[in-house]
């Protein structure tokens, strides 16, 4: 479904990284005038019984803006895949409630809402690149030309053209990556759900594919809710950074990052920044970076972040 397509938000699109949000609480209350892509009230998920039970998600809320690019950090177990499979309707609350863009989870997945990508691209093997970008537009009923037309576009927004007509084991784990992204995006999604997209790709991959999300999330003005074990990587691609406690999960803290990602996406930062590293050399980027790094520490005496399933490079 298009952006043009929602159905009637409650306020003005303020676009991608339209400025620094305002939100300085745990509930994203900041964000209440602007458009609403996610908000989780009250969301608590148990699992299992008696003895054996574990609270993943403890009373969580959270509000995300349309367009609003929100990463997930915290040690692991604290309950991040667990809420982006609610937002996703791949699981339901024990109690609470989950809206995407003011509608059920569920029937914003019937409606797709949103496009999924997660750490193993999970393309068809037997599919060509070009088929697999195109296949939600085929489950959706879009017709033959208007497939292959949008997925060329999306091929040369990820930068694989010349790759349509390969297989995916032709191509290297980045690669694969970005053709799982461009399939994420076919359906012009309004909401991106990414859990962990990059987490088994190299650095320098890593920070390419950084950039070009965030070029396209300027192109497309999708929301994105973005799970990663990474703080540099958080600072880098969100306006919000929600950090998470461990079980019983819960929001800790919600770190506004407040740097130009948008400028820098759209080529402010000169047009063969093609890894953002004029970001991660800003002052402000290691600024946000060590109020990340306060935030996940906070109550975690002697607790090495690294140790607990952390990066803080
Ligand atoms: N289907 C399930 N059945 C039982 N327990 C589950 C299930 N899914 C998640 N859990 C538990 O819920 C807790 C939160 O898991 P979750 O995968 O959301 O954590 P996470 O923060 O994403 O972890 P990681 O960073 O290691 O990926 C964990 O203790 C996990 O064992």
């Amino acid at each position: 479904m298009s952006a043009t397509q929602q159905p009637d938000p409650t306020g003005p699109d303020t676009g991608p990284h339209a400025g620094t949000t305002t939100t300085t609480d745990t509930t994203g209350a900041g964000t209440t005038t602007a458009a609403v892509a996610v908000r989780a009230e009250h969301v608590t998920r148990t699992f299992g019984r008696g003895d054996r039970q574990v609270v993943a998600l403890q009373d969580v809320d959270l509000t995300v803006g349309a367009g609003e690019f929100v990463s997930l950090i915290g040690p692991s177990g604290c309950g991040k895949s667990t809420l982006l499979r609610l937002v996703a309707d791949l699981d339901t609350p024990t109690s609470g409630t989950v809206e995407v863009f003011g509608r059920s989870a569920r029937e914003a997945r019937l409606a797709r809402d949103y496009g999924i990508a997660f750490q193993q691209a999970g393309l068809l093997p037997w599919r060509t690149v070009r088929a697999n970008v195109e296949l939600p537009l085929q489950l959706a009923g879009t017709g033959r030309a208007g497939r292959r037309a949008r997925a060329e576009e999306l091929l040369a927004l990820v930068g694989l053209t010349d790759f349509a007509d390969h297989h995916p084991d032709q191509l290297s784990g980045g690669m694969q990556q970005r053709v799982a992204i461009a399939r994420a995006l076919a359906d012009e999604p309004s909401l991106l759900l990414m859990d962990e997209p990059f987490g088994a790709l190299d650095e320098m991959t890593r920070e390419h594919l950084q950039a070009q999300l965030l070029r396209i999330c300027a192109e497309t003005r999708a929301a994105v809710v973005f799970v990663t074990h990474s703080i540099p990587e958080a600072v880098f691609l969100s306006d919000r950074v929600v950090v998470m406690s461990p079980r019983p999960g819960q929001i800790r803290e919600i770190v506004d990052v407040g740097l130009d990602r948008h400028a820098a996406a759209l080529g402010g930062s000169g047009p063969h920044d093609d890894t953002g590293d004029d970001l991660r050399n800003d002052a402000a980027f290691f600024a946000a970076v060590a109020r990340v790094r306060d935030a996940l520490h906070a109550g975690q005496p002697g607790a090495a972040p690294a140790a607990r399933g952390v990066d803080v490079r």
